[in-house]
C-alpha cells in the first residue's frame, strides 16, 4: 500500500510514564455470543455492560433482521427472540463473529436471508461454514468463491446432524455451528480433521456460554463437539471487559515505564486477553491482580518475547508493536490463520512496521522482529482495528508516526481516541 486512503491521525508520544485507570467496554466475543444464543432462546434475556461499537451493532441489526426484539435498558440491551424470519438482509461489516455467527442462525429462517460485507469482508474465509450448513441440509447460493456475498434459502427448520470440517483457519467456523446447533432437529455433532484449530479458548467460550443456558454439550473427545437439541434457556447476564481490547493500554505502561489498572479484570475467564498477564510479564512488566484490578506497572525494561500465539492470535498486533522497541528480538509463531484476520496481519505488521524502519520478517506461521531504532511516518491500518491499535502503541515512543484511518478503531472501542489521550492525559487530537 503506497497511499493513504483515509485521514491520517498523529499519534501522541508519551511525555513521561503514563499513570492511568481504564475502564474497559464489554467483550466483543462475550457480547456477540450472548447476543446471538439471547436471539435463539425460549425467553427473554438481559445483556449488563455490553459492548456497544460496530461489531456489535451489525450483530444487533443482523439479528433484528431475522426478527429478534433488540431495545435498550439502563445498563444494556433486552432481547426478546421470535422464530427466525426469512426475507432481510445481513451487514456483515468486516465482523468475523457475524458472518461466521449469523448464517448458522439464518439456516433457522423461514425465508431467504442474504449476506454481504464490507469489500475485504469478501475475502475472508467463509467456505468451511457455508459447505457445513449444506452438509446439516440448508441450501445456500453464493457466486462460486465459497465466501461473502451470499443467500441462505432458510426453510424454517435444518435436519442438523454429524459434520466433519477443517476448522483450523478459524475457530469461529466451529462456534458459529456450535451456537445454533441446538436449534436443529438432530443437534450438531462437529469433527475437526486437519492442522490444529486456533483460538481455543473462544471455543470453550462458546461451549461454557451454551452450558450456562442449560445447553448440553459435550466436548471431550479430541476435535469433536456433539450439541444435543433442545431450548437455550435465557439469561440474564453481566458481559466482562474486553481483555483484548485492555492490550493497547496496558502495553503503554510496559513502553513507558508508567502503571496502568484495569478494574472488572475477572479470576477466571475464556478470553484469551487473560494471557496478557503472563506475555506482559514475559516482556518485563510487573503484573498483578488484586481485588479485580489488573495492575501493570513498566519496570523500563522491554524485553523480547519467543512465543507461540496460536490460543491468542487478536493479541498479535499490539505485541508485535511492543516486540519493535524492545531490547531484544522477538519471534512470534502459531498463528499463520492471521493471514486470514481482517486483514493479513502478518504481511500488514511487517510492512508497517518496516516503513518505519524497522527489521521485521515474516515466516509462514508467524513473524520475526529484531528491534532497532524506529523513525516517524504513515502506519496503515488496513480496516482493523488491531493494526491501528499497534500504530498507537508505537507511536507512544517514535515521534512522527501518523496512523491512517484511526476511526477503524471503532469495529470493538466506540472511542479508542478519547481513551487513548485520557490515558496519556492529553486532548484528542484533531
Ligand atoms: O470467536 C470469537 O469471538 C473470535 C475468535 C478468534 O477468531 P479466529 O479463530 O479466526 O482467530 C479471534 O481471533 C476473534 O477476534 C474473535
Ligand atoms: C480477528 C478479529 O476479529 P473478528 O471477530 O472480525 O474475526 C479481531 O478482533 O482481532
Amino acid at each position: 500500500m503506497t497511499e493513504p486512503t483515509a485521514p491520517l491521525w498523529p499519534a501522541p508520544t508519551a511525555s513521561g510514564p503514563v499513570d492511568a485507570t481504564v475502564e474497559l467496554p464489554g467483550s466483543k466475543s462475550l457480547t456477540n455470543r450472548a447476543l446471538v444464543l439471547a436471539a435463539l432462546a425460549s425467553g427473554p434475556s438481559r445483556l449488563r455492560h455490553p459492548l456497544v461499537a460496530r461489531d456489535t451493532r451489525l450483530m444487533i441489526e443482523a439479528l433484528g433482521a431475522l426478527g429478534a426484539t433488540i431495545e435498550p435498558t439502563g445498563d444494556g440491551v433486552r432481547v426478546i427472540p421470535a422464530p427466525v424470519a426469512g426475507g432481510g438482509f445481513v451487514d456483515c461489516g468486516l465482523a468475523g463473529t457475524v458472518m461466521r455467527f449469523v448464517p448458522p442462525v439464518a439456516a433457522l429462517a423461514d425465508g431467504d436471508v442474504r449476506f454481504d460485507g464490507d469489500p475485504p469482508a469478501r475475502r475472508r474465509p467463509m467456505s468451511t461454514v457455508l459447505d457445513a450448513l449444506r452438509s446439516l441440509g440448508a441450501t445456500i447460493d453464493d457466486d462460486g468463491r465459497g465466501a461473502l456475498p451470499f443467500t441462505v434459502r432458510g426453510t424454517a427448520a435444518l435436519p442438523g446432524g454429524a459434520v466433519t470440517i477443517d476448522a483450523s483457519a478459524s475457530s469461529q467456523f466451529v462456534s458459529g455451528l456450535l451456537l445454533s446447533g441446538a436449534r436443529y432437529d438432530k443437534g450438531v455433532t462437529l469433527h475437526h480433521d486437519g492442522k490444529p484449530v486456533p483460538s481455543l479458548p473462544h471455543i470453550d467460550m462458546t461451549v461454557a456460554m451454551l452450558r450456562e443456558r442449560g445447553v448440553e454439550v459435550d466436548d471431550e473427545a479430541p476435535s469433536t463437539w456433539r450439541v444435543e437439541p433442545g431450548a437455550v434457556r435465557p439469561l440474564d447476564t453481566v458481559v466482562e471487559p474486553d481483555l483484548s481490547n485492555a492490550a493497547p493500554f496496558l502495553a503503554a505502561a510496559v513502553l513507558t515505564g508508567g502503571t496502568v489498572r484495569v478494574p472488572r479484570w475477572p479470576a477466571a475467564t475464556t478470553q484469551p486477553g487473560a494471557e496478557l498477564r503472563d506475555l506482559l510479564s514475559r516482556m518485563g512488566a510487573a503484573v498483578s491482580l488484586d481485588d479485580g484490578v489488573l495492575t501493570v506497572r513498566g519496570t523500563g525494561e522491554v524485553r523480547g518475547l519467543d512465543a507461540d500465539l496460536h490460543d491468542v492470535g487478536e493479541l498479535t498486533p499490539v505485541l508485535a508493536a511492543l516486540a519493535a522497541v524492545a531490547r531484544a528480538p522477538s519471534h512470534l509463531r502459531g498463528i499463520a490463520h492471521l493471514r486470514g484476520h481482517e486483514t493479513d496481519r502478518l504481511a500488514a505488521l511487517a510492512a508497517e512496521i518496516n516503513s518505519l524502519g524497522g527489521q521485521v520478517e515474516e515466516t509462514p506461521d508467524g513473524l520475526v522482529i529484531r528491534p532497532v531504532p524506529l523513525r516517524g511516518g504513515v502506519f496503515h491500518s488496513y480496516a482493523d482495528h488491531r493494526m491501528a491499535q499497534a500504530g498507537a502503541v508505537l507511536g507512544l515512543v517514535v515521534p512522527g508516526v501518523r496512523v491512517e484511518d484511526i476511526a477503524t478503531t471503532s469495529k470493538t472501542l466506540a472511542d479508542f481516541p478519547g481513551m487513548w489521550s485520557a490515558l496519556l492525559g492529553s486532548e484528542p487530537a484533531a
